[in-house]
């Protein structure tokens, strides 16, 4: 598939709902006391091979996406392993909640999860009392669960999947779990279980949980996916003669660090919190903006803004003078080498970057002339180079565009809209 560039953009979008809280909901409305009514969950590869293994360890569903009842019920080990595919969050989340059941559990994935670090979370599971068996500390996962007991535990990186899986973990162990050592990294488990009335305490500090009773979730709104929306944001700043507004996404403060990024570059960017609880959503309006500005990108937004890092190197390249990442090591182990994905694929379209060992540094006011990209297999980068293929000279050519599908179905049929006026 070839992307061409577009002449105008006046945009009207509404963004699939969002990745995170999905798994999350999913996931703890099966640990909850009673039966669940979730609307709007998000229809993509990732999220489905989450709803697949809950229901393989015996939790019942009626309905679909648009409209799931989730029914609670006793975790049982299953005949076969569970299959992660290609979704780090569904196999650290979900080893955190088996650590903590009686039984034995394999998680395996595909070759691309089957790469990515898992010791982060089974050293402090097995701390816990479980008995995780890796070769290397990769997938596949044996998991030994039940009788855990809580800890307390100072994370070497600033995850949100490590947090939650020993947050998952904490709420079936004897005594209290506190996690230290989170550098602002996406809140959503805590605000899904405060929501469900469990024992937990957030602070600057840590996060405390200790064995609780999840009342069921009712009237949870799972809004658009911010990461989704930063596609096109990126989009709407960068093309020449563009308007974009985006409605009903996820404002949550863990999740907008590309949104302060950007502001500080000098993006014309405007949004605003019309809900608050229990996740802030609201609208995002985007227009051209041909005074971005070069940025040292500063260390404690980077947590905030992993997943939209990459699009801030196209972002870069339209920007006057120069803008450096740095801090962002944890890149190269997402669902390709994001560093390496970003750099070699800039080079493929003609843009100069210099590749870092935790980040890369870009000289602003360059021409993307286009070419064929190479997808590494990976959602995010595939969807950040069609964008790049709109604000190209000659169009980029896209190999394997399913992939996509992990994250955001649907990418492509708002790609084709855009050349509707909608204002
Ligand atoms: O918890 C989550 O839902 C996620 C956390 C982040 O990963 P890390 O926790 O590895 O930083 C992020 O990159 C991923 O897309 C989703
Ligand atoms: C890193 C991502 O997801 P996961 O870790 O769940 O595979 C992502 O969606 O960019």
């Amino acid at each position: 598939m070839k992307i061409m560039p577009i002449k105008k953009i006046r945009a009207k979008i509404n963004v699939p709902p969002d990745k995170s809280i999905s798994h999350r909901i999913l996931i703890l409305s099966s640990l909850a006391n009673e039966k669940s009514v979730v609307y709007n969950i998000l229809n993509s590869k990732d999220v489905k091979r989450t709803y697949n293994i809950l229901k393989k360890i015996g939790i019942k569903f009626k309905g679909d996406f648009n409209k799931l009842i989730i029914i609670p019920n006793k975790i049982t080990t299953p005949t076969q392993p569970l299959y992660c595919g290609n979704s780090g969050t569904t196999a650290r989340l979900m080893s955190g909640v088996l650590s903590s059941k009686n039984g034995l559990f394999i998680l395996y994935g595909d070759k691309s999860l089957s790469k990515r670090p898992m010791k982060r979370i089974i050293e402090p599971l097995n701390l816990m009392g479980a008995e995780i068996k890796s070769r290397n500390g990769e997938m596949p996962l044996i998991i030994k669960g039940g009788n855990l007991k809580g800890i307390e535990y100072t994370m070497p990186i600033p995850s949100a999947q490590l947090k939650s899986s020993i947050i998952l973990a904490g709420l079936n162990a004897k005594g209290e779990t506190i996690v230290r050592g989170d550098k602002g990294s996406r809140d959503h488990t805590e605000r899904i279980l405060k929501y469900m009335n469990a024992k937990i305490e957030v602070n600057n500090e840590f996060i405390k949980i200790k064995k609780s009773e999840l009342k069921p979730i009712d009237k949870f709104n799972i809004p658009g996916d911010f990461s989704s929306a930063a596609f096109f944001i990126a989009l709407g700043i960068l093309h020449k003669n563009a308007k974009v507004e985006i409605y009903n996404v996820n404002l949550n403060p863990t999740r907008i660090g590309f949104l302060k990024i950007l502001k500080k570059m000098n993006a014309n960017i405007y949004y605003e919190v019309t809900e608050k609880y229990p996740e802030p959503i609201g609208k995002i309006v985007i227009e051209t903006s041909n005074e971005l500005e070069g940025i040292n990108v500063p260390k404690e937004l980077i947590p905030n803004a992993i997943d939209e890092l990459p699009l801030l190197a196209l972002v870069a390249t339209q920007a006057k003078g120069k803008t450096i990442l740095r801090n962002a090591k944890e890149l190269r182990v997402k669902e390709s080498d994001r560093i390496k994905a970003v750099v070699n694929n800039m080079e493929r379209i003609g843009i100069k970057i210099k590749e870092l060992e935790d980040g890369f540094e870009i000289e602003g006011k360059q021409k993307i002339i286009g070419g064929k990209i190479k997808t590494y297999n990976d959602h995010r980068i595939t969807m950040m180079f069609s964008i790049a293929g709109l604000l190209s000279k000659e169009g980029i050519e896209i190999n394997n565009p399913k992939i996509i599908d992990i994250s955001f179905p649907g990418f492509y049929k708002i790609i084709k809209h855009l050349e509707k006026d909608e204002f």
